[in-house]
């Protein structure tokens, strides 16, 4: 990524909101007040030393900072050798980032908005401590399939968004379509005495990294199986599996994930959507097609669905 150690790539809105870093919370008592517009700095080292360690960064690895304060996190990840770019909104964290790291070659601060930023095109990790209001939007660019390169994202987020996200039934189809691709995971509760100021709701580590196990094919056939099930919730799972393969073909796979075939495809765990995606690529492999097996099938290998893993 091409940017300057220290380069205002977008204008601040000047709006004062929320989104600056709040955790949501209002702040209730004078003790509790936020400094810097509500931001809830990380202040127990145990937790950086966590986030940074989960990241896996080290010498070479290139690792992207949001929302870097007064660098909480940029310093132990500036410890593991690895390049970091922390970027930050606020000037006046910046001009203390850079002041902190002005002799550390490895640390580019950038003053820019996370939202916005633009990011590596080689391979990176994330690791931040972001404003809750912004969660959504970040995961929304760090995971756009045709967007970046993250490897991982070791992420601090309100405990109730973190759930939301690990779900076996996601409310959303984009987060039942993030899983497929990725792996999101909790990697432990935060409470609220680890910032400061405090805030009133506990915090999560949120772990995602990109799994390898799953091919593109099998991943663009979830994304349709998911698309079709989110649509129509109450639509037989045999049904929604049956436009893609023959329907004793979908009443067998079903049956063999332990899904009843006329059961609401609402009811099928994501995880389920994904693994029998997995069973249909193998069969436009078995097939020798490029493309989901429509019509009548070859003599099937077996009923059993495969994991993941078996697909490697
Ligand atoms: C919760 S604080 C965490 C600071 C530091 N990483 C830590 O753990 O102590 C969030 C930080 O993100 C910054 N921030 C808020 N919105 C941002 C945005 N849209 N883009 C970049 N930084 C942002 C805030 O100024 C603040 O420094």
């Amino acid at each position: 990524m091409a940017m300057p150690r220290h380069s205002r790539t977008h204008q601040r809105s000047g709006r004062p909101n929320r989104q600056n870093g709040a955790k949501r919370a209002p702040a209730k008592t004078a003790a509790q007040a936020p400094n810097h517009a509500g931001i809830h700095l990380l202040r127990d080292p145990a937790v950086s030393a966590r986030m940074v360690r989960s990241s896996g960064a080290g010498p070479g690895d290139l690792v992207v900072e949001l929302g870097a304060g007064l660098g909480a996190l940029t310093g132990p990840l500036a410890a593991t050798g690895a390049r970091v770019i922390a970027v930050e909104r606020d000037p006046r964290f910046v001009a203390k980032l850079q002041r902190r790291f002005s002799d550390d070659d490895g640390v580019r601060v950038v003053e820019a908005d996370a939202r916005t930023v633009m990011l590596p095109h080689r391979q990176y990790a994330v690791v931040a401590n972001i404003p809750y209001a912004i969660s959504t939007a970040l995961l929304r660019r760090l995971l756009d399939p045709e967007g970046t390169s993250v490897r991982q994202a070791d992420l601090l987020v309100e405990w109730g968004f973190a759930k939301r996200m690990t779900d076996t039934h996601p409310r959303d189809l984009e987060v039942a379509w993030w899983r497929a691709r990725f792996e999101l995971s909790i990697a432990g509760r935060v409470g609220p005495g680890s910032f400061r100021p405090a805030p009133s709701v506990d915090s999560a580590h949120l772990v995602v990294r990109r799994r390898t196990d799953v091919s593109r094919q099998q991943a663009r056939l979830a994304r349709r199986l998911l698309q079709d099930a989110y649509r129509q919730p109450r639509r037989a799972a045999r049904d929604v599996l049956g436009a893609h393969v023959p329907k004793k073909r979908a009443h067998r796979l079903l049956t063999s994930t332990g899904i009843d075939p006329p059961a609401a495809a609402a009811t099928v765990p994501a995880a389920t959507w994904l693994l029998l995606a997995g069973e249909l690529s193998a069969d436009a492999a078995d097939a020798g097609r490029s493309g989901p097996a429509r019509g009548p099938q070859p003599p099937k290998r077996s009923s059993r669905a495969r994991t993941p893993a078996e697909e490697r």
